[in-house]
C-alpha cells in the first residue's frame, strides 16, 4: 500500500508481542495497535488477514468499532466458511466484500511480505447480496492499484475452483513429503539428498504454515473431499495403465496434460484454473 501511495495512514494489529514489535522495527506499518479494536478504529478499511477459522472471532471483536461506511474485507484462502462466520457480527452501516489473493508463499510473518507480492496476481472477490456497488468499485480501484488482476465470483465456486487450483495439490503435496519421508528411514537419506527440481517444489509447497493449512481443509471440506475424490479416480487410472503396460494411454494422457499446461502459458494465465477433463480408461491388456 505504502509503496503504491494508496492509504493515508496504514495502522496494524498482530495477536503476538513479537510479531508487534517485528512490525514496528521492519516499518511494517504507520502504527501498530495493541489490540484490533483500537486498529479499527476510524478505519475506512480494513482487512482481516488471520487464519480463516480465527475470522469469525476477530469480527466479533472489531465489530462495535467499525466507523460508518467503512469497508471490511478479508484475504482467506476459503470463502463460504468466511463469510459464515464473519458477516453475522458485523453492523449493516459497514460493507463487507469477501476477497482472496492468489499470491502468497510458504512463508509467514511480517518479514515475508514484499511490495510486489500482489503484481499480476488474480484477486478474487466474492461480492455479497446488499454490497454497496460503489464500495465494491472502491475496493477493485484499491487492489489494482497493488498491481491485483481482479475478478468476481460468488463463494461457492470460489471454493470449488480453489480446491482444483490450490488446496488439494497442497494436500498431495504433503502427502508425497510425508511418503518420502517414510522411506528416507528405508533409504539412509538419500531421498532427501538427491530429490531433483520436481521434487523439491513439493518440498517447498509442504513447508506452508500447518495451522493456516488446518484451516483450509477444515473449512473447505466438501469440494476438497470431491476434487480428492477425482483425484484419486484418475491415479487408479495411471496405476493400472502401468500395471497393464499400457504404454499408448500414459502417452496419451501425459500429451493432454502437456498441452493444458502449454494452453495456460500462451494464454498468459499461469493463475487460472486447469481442466485436465476425464481420462479414458485403460484397456485390459491380459
Ligand atoms: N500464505 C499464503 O500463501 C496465503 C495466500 C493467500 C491467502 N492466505 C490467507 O491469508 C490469511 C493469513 O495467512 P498468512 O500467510 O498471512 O499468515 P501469517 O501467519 O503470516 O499471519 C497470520 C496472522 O494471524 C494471527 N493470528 C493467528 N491466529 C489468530 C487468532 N486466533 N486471533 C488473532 N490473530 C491470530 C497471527 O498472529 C499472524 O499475525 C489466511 O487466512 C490464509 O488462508 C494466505
Ligand atoms: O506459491 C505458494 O506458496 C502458494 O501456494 C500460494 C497459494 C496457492 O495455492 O497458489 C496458496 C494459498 C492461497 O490461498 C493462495 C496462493
Amino acid at each position: 500500500m505504502r509503496a503504491h501511495g494508496l492509504a493515508g495512514e496504514i495502522v496494524g494489529h498482530a495477536k503476538s508481542p513479537e510479531t508487534r514489535a517485528t512490525a514496528v522495527e521492519i516499518g511494517l506499518c504507520d502504527r501498530v495497535c495493541e489490540t484490533a479494536a483500537e486498529a479499527v478504529r476510524g478505519a475506512d478499511l480494513v482487512v482481516l488477514c488471520v487464519p480463516v477459522g480465527a475470522m469469525g472471532a476477530i469480527a466479533a471483536e472489531i465489530a462495535p468499532h467499525l466507523a460508518v461506511g467503512a469497508t471490511i474485507t478479508d484475504v482467506g484462502s476459503v470463502k463460504q466458511a468466511v463469510v459464515e462466520a464473519v458477516a453475522p457480527h458485523l453492523p449493516p452501516h459497514v460493507n463487507f466484500i469477501p476477497g482472496h489473493p492468489l499470491a502468497g508463499t510458504e512463508h509467514s510473518g511480517p518479514r515475508s511480505g514484499f511490495a510486489s507480492l500482489f503484481v499480476n496476481r488474480w484477486w478474487l472477490l466474492t461480492p455479497l447480496e446488499g454490497n454497496d456497488p460503489a464500495a465494491v468499485q472502491r475496493l477493485r480501484d484499491f487492489l489494482t492499484g497493488l498491481g491485483a488482476n481482479v475478478d468476481e465470483m460468488d463463494v461457492q465456486r470460489h471454493d470449488l475452483v480453489l480446491a482444483v487450483v490450490s488446496h488439494t495439490p497442497h494436500l498431495i503435496a504433503y502427502t508425497m513429503v510425508g511418503v518420502a519421508d517414510h522411506l528416507r528411514r528405508v533409504t539412509q537419506d538419500e531421498v532427501i539428498k538427491y530429490s531433483a527440481s520436481g521434487f523439491r517444489d513439493f518440498t517447498r509447497i509442504a513447508a506452508s504454515d500447518p495451522t493456516m493449512w488446518r484451516d483450509v481443509f477444515l473449512t473447505n471440506k466438501e469440494a476438497t473431499l470431491d476434487i480428492l475424490g477425482r483425484f484419486t479416480e484418475e491415479l487408479f487410472m495411471l496405476q493400472r495403465a502401468i500395471r497393464m503396460e499400457d504404454g499408448a494411454f500414459l502417452h496419451d494422457y501425459f500429451t493432454r496434460t502437456r498441452a493444458i499446461r502449454r494452453g495456460i502459458i500462451e494464454a498468459g494465465q499461469d493463475t487460472a484454473a486447469p481442466d485436465f477433463g476425464r481420462g479414458v480408461p485403460p484397456s485390459d491388456k491380459a
